[in-house]
Formats: structure tokens, C-alpha cells, sequence
């Protein structure tokens, strides 16, 4: 038995029309940490998580979800995983009490061990137990989805796209029970356009494009990864022209008297942009400094990947 929560191994999908959606991708999903899974918009993201859900056939490759695979070992693979869906699909006459009631029998979960309740509360739905799911708002139709993935106990739960549409007090909320979850021991896998998301609730973070794997590692050695700061300074003087230097990665002329210079932090520090400005007999009169955040590591990374 592997000590991954998710072992994706060269695994492909080529769709009926022709289309290479994933193109032979490998990673682990270490157990107990929270995983983002991240990429632009049709980079086979929801490929991948549809193929682990046994929505989408995989076309080669293997993948294991705590150690069954997907295909030979299919019944415990689907039991050792909760997947909160993209879209929000509920039968819209059935309560959320009910629609946990019905999951878990799905699931073949006895009536005894049902926690449905415990479930809404968890996702702040307790009061709603008996509404119509069609009487919900958004948010709260996405909290109850998550429960509903829940609804088994899997030890492994994945969010495609989970706050999209989500305002931020619910996205806040949202976090929270995802996290309590983590705490407890489940696996989470998540799918976000989102790195600052990604970022803030991550372990580890995975990019694909194009149906590749682009990056896979720490949160922390991907942010570290961004080489590049920024600064803008303001000058005493209109300029006509940005002041070059062959320090400077790149120099924009933001309005007159505006720059923002970019730097490649090993060659230099805001000190050094600073003292190159006055080299050229400008005056500073103000600096903000801009720390390099993940966006630019996948910006750079998929420009790479792209070019
Ligand atoms: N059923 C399908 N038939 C044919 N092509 C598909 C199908 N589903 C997805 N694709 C294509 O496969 C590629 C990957 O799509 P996928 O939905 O996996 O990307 P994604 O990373 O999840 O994107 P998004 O963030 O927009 O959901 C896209 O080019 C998409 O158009």
C-alpha cells in the first residue's frame, strides 16, 4: 500500500473528438496535507478530478485513490473519496437533510451511522435542515454539496472550483470547515483559478497546462521560486524617457514622474534600484515595494511551459 492519498501515474485522456485533454501526468497527493491542483482555464483540471470521480474514462495511465485503483479496485477507490462537483446539481425538491439521507444511502452508509445533521451543522445549515435545497442561496447550495461529499467519511476530499460564485464571508466560512476537516485527517485536493487561495490554504501545489504537469512542490519553494520584486518609485522631475540601467530586468514609465522597475532579486535589492536612480541625478520621493507573489511564479512558469 502507498502512502499517498492520490498516485496519478502517466495518466492520459484523449476525448472522442480528438482532443488531448491530459497528456500523460505523474504526481502524488501526500496524505494528510491540503493539495491545490492549479491551472488555466481548460488545462485539464476537471479532466483529471473527473477521471478520479468515474465520471470520464481515463484513456492510459493509472491512478490510485488510497492505494485502489480507479479501475481494478473500483468500489473502494469511489468510497475513499468525496468530490464537491464544479457545477451545483441538486434535485431541487428534496430538503438538504434529505438529499445527505439520500447520499448516504447511496453510499450504502447504515441509518446508524448516518450523520447528516452533524453534517449541516458543520457547514452552518443545521437551520435549513428542511428547506427546499431550491430555497438556497448559492453559498448555501455549495456548503451542502460539500457536506454531501462528506456524507461517507472518506478519507480523501477533492473541491473542483469551490468558490466560485462564493462572496467572501462564505469563502471565509468555507475555509474554516475545509481546514477543520484537514485537522481531523481528511486529504483535501483543491482546484482553483485562485493562487492567492492556493497559497493561503495549501500544503503543496501542483500546475498543469495544456494536459502537462508544469510544477509540483512545496507552497513555500514555489513562492520562493519568485525571483523577480518589483518597485515604483517616484521621481522629483517629469521624465521623458524610463532611466535605463543594466541592472534593471525591465523599467516602465508609469506616469511622469511614476516608475515601476522590476528586478531580479539575486542580482539586486531595492537599495541598489534606488542608488542606480540617483546615479542618473533623480531625486526619490516616494518607493512602495511589491513582494513576489505566486502569480507571477505561474505566470513565469506557463510563459516557459507556453514558449
Ligand atoms: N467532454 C469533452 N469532450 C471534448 N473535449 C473536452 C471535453 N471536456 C473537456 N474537453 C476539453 O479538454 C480540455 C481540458 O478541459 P478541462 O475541463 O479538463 O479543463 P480545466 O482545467 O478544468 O478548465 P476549467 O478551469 O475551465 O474548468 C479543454 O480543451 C476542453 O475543451
Amino acid at each position: 500500500m502507498t502512502d499517498a492519498a492520490i498516485r496519478i501515474l502517466d495518466l492520459a485522456k484523449t476525448y472522442a473528438g480528438g482532443k488531448q485533454a491530459l497528456k500523460g501526468v505523474s504526481f502524488d497527493v501526500p496524505r494528510g496535507q491540503i493539495f491545490g491542483l492549479l491551472g488555466p482555464n481548460g488545462a485539464g483540471k476537471s479532466t483529471l478530478i473527473n477521471i478520479l470521480s468515474g465520471m470520464v474514462n481515463k484513456t492510459s495511465g493509472t491512478a490510485e485513490i488510497w492505494g485502489f485503483d480507479i479501475g481494478r479496485d473500483h468500489r473502494n477507490a469511489k468510497a475513499s473519496i468525496g468530490i464537491v462537483p464544479q457545477e451545483i446539481v441538486f434535485d431541487p425538491f428534496f430538503t438538504p437533510f434529505e438529499t445527505l439521507e439520500i447520499q448516504a444511502g447511496l453510499y450504502g452508509v447504515p441509518k446508524e451511522k448516518r450523520r447528516s445533521m452533524e453534517l449541516l451543522r458543520a457547514v452552518h445549515l443545521d437551520d435549513k435542515a428542511n428547506a427546499y435545497a431550491r430555497s438556497l442561496s448559492g453559498g448555501m447550495k455549495r456548503r451542502l454539496l460539500v457536506a454531501k461529499a462528506m456524507v461517507h467519511s472518506p478519507p480523501v476530499l477533492v473541491l473542483d472550483e469551490p468558490t466560485a460564485g462564493v462572496d467572501v464571508e462564505l469563502r471565509q466560512q468555507l475555509w474554516a470547515y475545509v481546514r477543520e476537516l484537514n485537522r481531523g485527517g481528511v486529504t483535501v485536493v483543491l482546484t482553483t483559478h485562485y493562487l492567492e487561495e492556493a497559497e493561503e490554504l495549501c500544503d503543496r501545489i501542483a500546475i498543469i497546462n495544456h494536459g502537462q504537469l508544469i510544477t509540483n512542490q512545496p507552497t513555500r519553494e514555489l513562492v520562493n521560486m519568485a525571483r523577480e520584486k518589483a518597485v515604483e518609485v517616484t521621481v522629483d522631475r517629469d521624465l521623458k524617457a524610463p532611466p535605463a540601467s543594466p541592472l534593471f530586468d525591465r523599467i516602465e514609465l508609469k506616469s511622469e514622474r511614476t516608475v515601476v522597475i522590476t528586478y531580479c532579486k539575486d542580482k539586486l535589492n531595492a537599495g541598489g534600484v534606488l542608488a542606480a536612480l540617483q546615479a542618473e541625478g533623480l531625486g526619490i520621493v516616494d518607493v512602495s515595494t511589491r513582494e513576489a507573489d505566486l502569480e507571477d511564479v505561474f505566470l513565469n512558469l506557463t510563459r516557459s511551459a507556453n514558449g
